[in-house]
């Protein structure tokens, strides 16, 4: 699953030239950086700890894989004879690094391109380890439930099934079109949120209503959305892993929680108990990528693939707290068979 999250988000969000440069071992070095976060670094992230020296080589391979593709563009645009020029890499297909390569800073200086590197392995990272823990939740919460992957399975032949057995390829209006997959996808966020801690520093003095507590800035806050996710209050029976839960439930955004930090309108989302994706100024910026990237990648295993049990004892394996992302304890087996 990892791997099917990187390769798909490198290339949608990265490039082809990206993409083309990602290999299996990229993945496990992608799966080094997420086991970096472990709360202690949020104290002393230079700890001399195996999986911080791990981190370290992992982002040092990573980002000398985007400074490769870097020189390599420099080096053809000034066979073009023009590097540096107002339209560098203008004939090029589109993409972040082109982007970030023509950025300036705010004194008007060029972007360094090792600032460049780290921004690319830090976006890569972003769009891939929580969509790839889960996916991985999905895949086992379904291998659990083999008659629901039969469900999601008619879905996809009510939306795209083909005389003959076969299907048509996904478009991106599709997404709205399986309520099904898309309760699954919701359901494992809200169940198994792979981001479950949200901390912020606190910069101005905060009283806590109704006591005589005030928070002194400097302080660092933890919020656990997991809480809200897990609780009777909004959700009935909150530990059973439901997708129907969703049927016929749409959030509608109310114009007074609507804002722009400066990329456009989005809902803060500070009202609502469901938050896998965060609230407030640093809500995911990949929420809708994410739904999307999640859908399409279920669909297509739900139509070529069934999953099941390796065996009777089988269980959907507990999570695994080490580091700040909840991911499934390792090794995470399922068996599967094509359609
Ligand atoms: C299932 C998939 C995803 C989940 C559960 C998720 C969850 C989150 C959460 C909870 C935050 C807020 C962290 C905070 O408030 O401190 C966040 C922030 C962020 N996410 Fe995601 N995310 C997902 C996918 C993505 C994707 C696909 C991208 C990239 C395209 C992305 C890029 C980011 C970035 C850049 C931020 C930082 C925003 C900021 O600080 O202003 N995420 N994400």
């Amino acid at each position: 699953m990892a791997k099917v999250t990187m390769f798909t988000a490198a290339r949608t969000l990265q490039g082809e030239e990206v993409r083309a440069q990602l290999t299996g071992e990229m993945a496990e070095l992608y799966h080094d950086l997420d086991m970096g976060f472990q709360p202690v670094n949020f104290v002393a992230p230079w700890l001399p700890l195996p999986a911080n020296r791990r981190r370290d080589v992992a982002q040092k391979r990573l980002r000398g894989l985007y400074l490769g593709i870097i020189e390599a563009r420099r080096a053809r645009e000034l066979e073009k004879g023009k590097l540096g020029q107002a339209g560098d890499g203008e004939d090029e297909e589109p993409d972040m690094l082109w982007t970030l390569m023509r950025s300036v800073y705010k004194d008007g200086a060029p972007m360094e391109d090792g600032d460049t590197a780290s921004l690319m392995v830090a976006l890569l990272l972003g769009g891939q380890h929580s969509s790839s823990a889960a996916g991985t939740w999905m895949l086992l919460e379904l291998t659990a439930r083999v008659e629901l992957q039969e469900e999601l399975f008619e879905e996809q032949r009510r939306l795209g099934g083909e005389e003959g057995g076969g299907f048509r390829p996904l478009e991106l209006a599709d997404v709205d079109k399986m309520p099904l997959m898309m309760g699954a996808v919701k359901e494992t966020l809200r169940v198994h949120s792979s981001i479950n801690s949200i901390m912020r520093r606190v910069k101005n003095p905060i009283p806590v209503p109704g006591t005589g507590y005030v928070i002194p800035p400097g302080r660092t806050m933890l919020a656990s959305t997991s809480v809200m996710h897990m609780s009777e209050e909004y959700y009935a029976r909150p530990e059973v892993w439901d997708p129907k839960r969703w049927e016929g439930k749409v959030e509608e955004d109310r114009e007074e929680d609507m804002v722009d930090y400066g990329y456009g309108t989005v809902n803060k989302g500070t009202r609502s108990p469901y938050l896998p994706f965060g609230a407030g100024r640093h809500r995911c910026i990949g929420e809708s990528f994410a739904y999307l990237n999640l859908c399409t990648i279920m669909a297509t295993l739900v139509r070529e693939f069934r999953f099941l049990p390796t065996n009777e004892k089988w269980v959907v394996p507990p999570t695994d707290y080490s580091s700040m992302f909840a991911m499934a304890t390792r090794p995470a087996i399922v068996k599967w068979e094509r359609r």
